[in-house]
């Protein structure tokens, strides 16, 4: 089955950079979210960012402008019904998806297939309350999504080969590369990195360092791009409290227990970029520790 048009439901800092990479793959695609603030953010983000790849000679313009073009958006779930893929990459909390995937279903054609970005929530029990759990897998993103070249794809255990290869041929068409993992909490990359990040705010929190050495520490002394606690920041706290919580709960094991700064920092509404505060306070022209 070839995939043309593309369903994407959340428009946050997954779902817009989703959106961007389709359209300018040459997919169709409808963006939803239940907010029409987020929806004309995540537009507003798309053009910057296609403005971005457009300076540095990436694309031309007339490619921005076709990709622009071919994005549509709406706060109706059922308008994505007629799309030949869903990826679903709303909010990481499992009643949430479930309920997504509840109000889509009626309105699908009979052979789209459902997926979802989940960094960390079980395929196999997501696919379980669809209607087509063969026609269902894990397509989970890397952020920044117009940057980094890896897409990991996770079959539920009932998924099909057919739905498999279609969205590998997906895959290939962005130009990213699949890595294929088992249906694990967390998968692969955040089954290694997120708790890599829950160590980092141990380390803060019994005063090992702060968050301005613990950052350059695992920049120059392990040639990490961005420090676990700037990295925490460019996730979400709210989204690693959540993979970690799906570590502790599905593997039983304490050695994935959320580091209680964590969640201090999740209750206060701190969740990072996206809320401006976090590790790092953004409110100001550089970024300044919180601790
Ligand atoms: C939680 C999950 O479920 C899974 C995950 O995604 S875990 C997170 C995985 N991601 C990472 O680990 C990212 C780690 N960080 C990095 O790799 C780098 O810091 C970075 C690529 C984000 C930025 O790199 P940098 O060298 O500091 O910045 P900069 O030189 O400005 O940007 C590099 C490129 O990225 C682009 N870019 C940076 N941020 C971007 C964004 N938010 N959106 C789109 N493009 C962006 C820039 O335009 C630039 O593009 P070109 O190379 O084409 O010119
Ligand atoms: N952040 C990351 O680095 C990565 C995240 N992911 C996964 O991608 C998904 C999205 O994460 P991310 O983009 O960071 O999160 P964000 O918080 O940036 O965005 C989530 C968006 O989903 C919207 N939303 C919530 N409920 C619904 C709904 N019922 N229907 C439609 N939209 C809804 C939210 O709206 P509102 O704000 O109004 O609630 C928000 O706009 C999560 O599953 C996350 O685990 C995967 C890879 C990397």
């Amino acid at each position: 089955m070839e995939i043309k048009s593309v369903g994407v439901v959340g428009a946050g800092q997954m779902g817009n950079g989703i959106a961007h990479v389709m359209a300018l793959a040459g997919f169709d695609v409808m963006l939803n979210d239940v907010s029409g603030d987020a929806l004309e953010k995540a537009r507003a983000i798309i053009e910057k960012n296609l403005d971005r790849q457009v300076s540095r000679e990436k694309i031309s313009a007339e490619e921005r402008d076709t990709a622009l073009a071919r994005i549509r958006t709406t706060m109706e779930l059922p308008d994505l019904g007629q799309t030949d893929l869903v990826i679903e990459a709303a909010t990481e909390r499992e009643e949430v998806k479930h309920k997504i995937f509840e109000g889509i279903v009626p309105h699908l054609k009979e052979n789209t297939i459902l997926t979802s970005n989940t960094s960390s929530i079980s395929i196999t029990r997501l696919a379980s309350r669809t209607d087509r759990p063969e026609k269902f897998l894990g397509f989970h993103f890397m952020n920044p999504v117009p940057v980094m070249s890896l897409v990991e794809l996770i079959r539920g255990i009932a998924t099909d080969q057919e739905t498999y290869e279609a969205c590998l041929a997906v895959v290939e068409k962005l130009g990213k590369t699949a890595a294929s993992a088992e249906d694990f909490p967390a998968f692969i990359v955040n089954r290694i990195l997120v708790p890599m990040i829950n160590e980092a705010c141990y380390t803060l929190l019994e005063g090992v360092g702060n968050v301005r050495s613990i950052d350059q520490a695992m920049k120059l002394g392990a040639n990490h791009p961005m420090g676990p606690l700037e990295l925490a920041d460019f996730i979400g706290l709210d989204t690693c409290l959540a993979i970690m919580n799906v570590l502790h709960e599905g593997l039983g094991d304490t050695k994935y227990r959320p580091c209680p700064l964590l969640s201090k920092y999740v209750e206060a509404g701190w969740l990072g970029r996206k809320t401006k505060r976090g590790f790092y306070d953004y409110r100001g022209d550089e970024p300044v520790p919180t601790r």
